[in-house]
């Protein structure tokens, strides 16, 4: 499966105590980030993450392209809700995409331990039936 791991600044910590967590369960995948979530992320674990741009600079929009592909099986993206971003139009149009494309999406730790749980009991098998369908048509 491919994962999106994105988080904002005050929320790197959290990201970088999941990423660490369950690592054991991530490194069976394919993993995805924004610039320094995925610099973070390599720094602190041995996982092997594909890092697009800094979300600023428009990480958000190459991964919304990744669903748009139907190319992205979960997002697990932690915002930082008492923040303004700049980008926040980017933000907002990355979930408005994983909302057209159905993709599991988690926006704090308490739904990403739910997600991650059941992407490893394999429960995103209906995922490899979508895209095998797209590939029909
Ligand atoms: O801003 C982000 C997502 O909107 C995250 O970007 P970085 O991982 O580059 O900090």
């Amino acid at each position: 499966m491919k994962i999106a791991l994105i988080a904002h600044d005050k929320k790197k910590p959290d990201m970088i105590q999941f990423a660490t967590a369950y690592e054991p369960i991530l490194k069976k995948h394919e993993l995805y980030a924004t610039g320094t979530t995925g610099l973070r992320i390599a720094e602190a674990t041995g996982l092997n993450i594909h890092r697009y741009q800094s979300g600023p600079l428009g990480g958000d929009q190459e991964i919304g392209a990744m669903i748009a592909q139907n190319q992205m099986d979960m997002v697990i993206f932690f915002r930082d809700p008492l923040t303004a971003q700049p980008h926040e139009p980017d933000v907002t149009a990355l979930l408005r995409l994983v909302d057209v494309y159905s993709i599991p999406l988690a926006t704090n730790m308490g739904t990403a331990e739910i997600l991650i749980h059941g992407l490893d009991r394999g429960e995103l098998g209906w995922r490899n039936l979508v895209k095998e369908k797209e590939g029909d048509q």
